[in-house]
């Protein structure tokens, strides 16, 4: 324990141990708090009086056992929580048991078992995974008396674990449990707030259990002041998850929204390694900032998004396009077309896989989400004005032009039908599936055989009669279905923003993931363009004049800023698409659409298919008379005309200029990231026209780190508007930093002298090389 003590009395802890008052009958060295005779606990008021004694008068803050010591501070923590006044313990915060255990209560101590509600004092709870004497099974179920309790496993027995990081977990669970109990928690009060704030609150719980069917949970069935409620955040495969399911807690105090904010605690399964405090703390600064940012409005949706951005991607932009179109437009087919060479595994099978598509409406429920790779937008790179004789390699490989390829997320979600933002058709679930793609393509079935909800009526259906529908109109409806979703989401909000101006009007986008700035644009947009339209000055000044066809105007143009359109013209291969496909062009731009770009994603698809049977399976077939001629491009050209949308900002870490050799600490993501291509892609790739990543080693099949003279290896895609900060933090996390920032420097070209750049500043194509310096060296340095 003196490594412990010692560690404790840096950060200005005493650790008072106290011997437990009888000895053991049979070990002389152990000692007991009670002796237990069938359940009766004799001893256990002794123990208790000299705990009090000692704690009367000090300062204590918290109580830590091991084994027998560990289930004395589980009974004295539920004591203290139900007597708070009486318990002798004024001023415990937190408890540490090590190899804790449950048990049959003391027949002769009176613990309320009619308590039902959950202690609220942060607990650790500390296991041994090879512990025979309390298996870990057995200290779980000591937990479950503690509201959101956390958990330590370590690899050992029936001891106290004491090498050093998990002292350092210690010392961090204390830090952060002495931290939350000086936050607002205690002070909520369970009185009823005043009836118009109780029905803000109510419409804001409606709210979110519509926009949240499966994830949301009212622990007591029907709200209670004050409400309390819990969102499961549901965990992907990729990003920064810990392995154990997150959910977040939202507790209203009677003042929220107007004056105050929600209360918010992380529930979680996950020890204190895998999901560390500095995790944590990310996450609780990135809702705190969402209801900073909403302050006095309905904030909980802004915050759950915060979180799972956080999640998804670390803090790292991943560049995602959504899939929006009716039932049966021929999404799925899209996503298989799109991400089928990067699906292919192994370098001799093929595995299609891929999403389900079927002539019937909704094939697709649950997103399909899967990469692609998409060529860099042109001007995004440094070699494409790179004049020297090193060789620019890359983690991604290239296309048959020689562009630098990069990963794209796909989202691939249900058919929408005409009501889907009120959930229709689960509509409004699907919407919010798209709260993070940056870009929409949308599928629309230009042959205009089929309804509105995507039921096939054959080709003699064509347009006009019987309910078919003309892609005009379906890329009417869906827009519309856009707009109302956005709408009911920020109507919520509105009254609020309403009382307190138009300084708070860019609030009201806020979960969609865009800076102030953008917002503040598109208001000044819709301005002018009032002023213009009705030949007189148009401002939004004044709130209370507003009417709904405000909203939906400002609605509308927050969308087009927010969710640009790509058009996929597809089933171009049926005769009744030609003409429509020429009417949707000729009337572009159109509902928020610019550009639309014809394809049959069925015939693409079996492009892919039949090239990588051929790459793959090695069929001795000679390639088909589509692959011999011309292949079909319509999806690639969709997703290179979405990414150029997105416009991202690319950034390539290096350690040292002359060389351009990439950072050591970048080398895990660098051969382990998910999303780089895999064997079977590279062949697919290469047969192509395409190349090889750089340091792909095609003997033994693996990405190996880069021989020297490889350059520019890594590229990381940034969203626009990033900072310094910003791309610090993903950098650090990436594991090339340690430390904190501490200052940058930036240059736009080698041999200029270097200027400092605040860390706020957003990257820019005018500071084109940028160092960055932190105050601890990286594990790799
Ligand atoms: N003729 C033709 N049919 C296509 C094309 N693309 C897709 N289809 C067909 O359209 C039907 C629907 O395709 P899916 O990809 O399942 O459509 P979806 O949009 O994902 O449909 P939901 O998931 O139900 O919303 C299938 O029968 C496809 O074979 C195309 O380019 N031409
Ligand atoms: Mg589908």
């Amino acid at each position: 324990m003196d490594r412990f003590r010692r560690r404790l009395a840096k950060e200005g802890f005493d650790l008072i141990a106290p011997d437990a008052p009888f000895p053991h009958p049979e070990q002389e060295l152990l000692r007991m708090w009670w002796d237990r005779q069938n359940d009766s606990y004799e001893g256990i008021h002794q123990s208790i009086q000299l705990l009090q004694e000692i704690w009367l008068g000090q300062q204590f803050v918290g109580m830590i056992g091991f084994s027998q010591g560990a289930r004395f501070v589980e009974l004295l923590l539920r004591w203290h929580f139900q007597n708070p006044e009486t318990s002798g313990f004024s001023g415990l915060q937190f408890g540490i048991m090590i190899a804790g255990y449950d048990a049959p209560l003391p027949t002769n101590w009176c613990l309320s078992t009619n308590h039902q509600q959950l202690v609220q004092i942060p607990t650790l709870h500390v296991m041994g995974l090879q512990d025979e004497l309390v298996p870990p099974e057995k200290s779980r179920k000591a937990a479950t008396y503690f509201h959101n309790p956390q958990f330590l496993e370590h690899e050992g027995g029936h001891h106290v674990p004491v090498q050093s990081p998990r002292v350092t977990a210690y010392v961090e669970f204390i830090q952060n449990a002495l931290q939350q109990s000086t936050t607002p928690e205690e002070t909520i009060s369970t009185l009823m707030p005043d009836p118009e704030i109780a029905e803000l609150q109510r419409d804001e719980l409606e709210a979110l259990q519509a926009i949240f069917p499966e994830e949301f949970t009212l622990p007591d069935g029907l709200p209670q002041y004050p409400i309390t409620f819990q969102i499961a955040l549901p965990q992907t495969e990729e990003g920064w998850w810990p392995p154990h399911p997150v959910a977040l807690e939202f507790t209203f105090p009677p003042q929220y929204p107007t004056e105050s904010m929600p209360i918010i605690n992380l529930l979680h399964n996950n020890n204190v390694m895998e999901f560390s405090s500095l995790q944590k703390e990310r996450c609780m600064q990135a809702m705190h900032h969402a209801c900073q940012l909403e302050e006095g409005m309905p904030s909980v949706m802004s915050c759950v998004y915060a979180v799972k951005e956080l999640f998804e991607s670390g803090g790292h932009y991943r560049l995602t396009l959504g899939l929006v179109g009716k039932p049966s437009a021929g999404k799925s087919t899209f996503f298989n077309a799109a991400t089928g060479f990067a699906r292919q595994r192994g370098d001799n099978e093929s595995s299609l896989g891929g999403a389900t598509m079927a002539s019937h409406p909704f094939t697709t429920i649950d997103a399909n989400i899967g990469y692609c790779l998409v060529p860099a937008p042109a001007g995004s790179c440094p070699e494409e004005d790179y004049t020297g004789d090193q060789i620019i390699g890359c983690t991604h490989g290239r296309d048959s032009q020689g562009r630098r390829l990069i990963p794209v997320l796909l989202k691939d979600v249900a058919g929408l039908v005409p009501g889907a933002y009120k959930g229709r058709g689960r509509g409004n679930k699907f919407l919010n599936d798209l709260t993070d793609a940056h870009v929409l393509i949308h599928i629309l079935d230009a042959s205009g055989t089929s309804d509105e909800g995507g039921n096939a009526l054959g080709e003699d259906f064509d347009t006009g009669s019987n309910g078919a529908s003309h892609p005009l109109h379906d890329l009417e409806f869906i827009r519309k279905e856009l707009i109302e979703w956005v709408y009911s989401n920020v109507i919520q909000k509105w009254e609020s923003i309403r009382r307190k101006g138009k300084t708070k009007l860019s609030d009201m986008f806020s979960g969609y993931g865009q800076t102030e700035g953008v917002t503040a644009a598109v208001i000044g947009e819709v301005e002018s363009f009032m002023t213009a339209s009705i030949g007189q000055a148009y401002s939004f000044d004044d709130l209370s004049k507003w009417d709904s066809g405000d909203l939906h105007r400002l609605v509308s143009a927050f969308l087009g800023v927010r969710f640009p359109v790509v058009l996929a013209l597809n089933k171009m291969d049926l005769p009744s698409s030609k003409e429509k496909i020429r009417e949707v062009q000729e009337a572009l731009p159109i509902h928020g659409a610019h550009i639309g770009v014809p394809l049959s994603a069925n015939q693409e698809m079996i492009f892919v298919k039949s090239t990588i049977e051929r790459v793959l399976v090695r069929d001795s077939r000679p390639a088909t008379l589509l692959e011999a001629n011309s292949p079909p491009l319509g999806v690639w050209q969709c997703l290179n005309e979405a990414v150029f949308l997105t416009n991202p900002m690319l950034v390539f870490p290096v350690s040292d200029f002359s060389t351009l050799s990439p950072l050591p600490g970048l080398r895990k993501i660098a051969i382990e990231n998910s999303s780089l291509p895999s064997s079977g892609m590279i062949s697919c790739l290469v047969t192509a026209g395409g190349k090889a990543p750089t340091h792909w080693n095609a003997e033994d099949q693996l990405y190996r780190p880069a021989a020297s003279g490889i350059s520019l290896r890594d590229v990381i895609v940034m969203k626009p508007g990033s900072t310094v900060e910003d791309l610090f933090f993903v950098l650090k996390r990436l594991g090339a930093f340690g430390g904190e920032f501490v200052r940058a420097e930036g240059i736009y070209a080698i041999g200029d002298s270097p200027k400092q750049v605040p860390k706020g500043r957003m990257l820019a194509k005018d500071i084109r090389i940028i160092k960055i310096m932190t105050n601890k060296k990286a594990s790799w340095q």
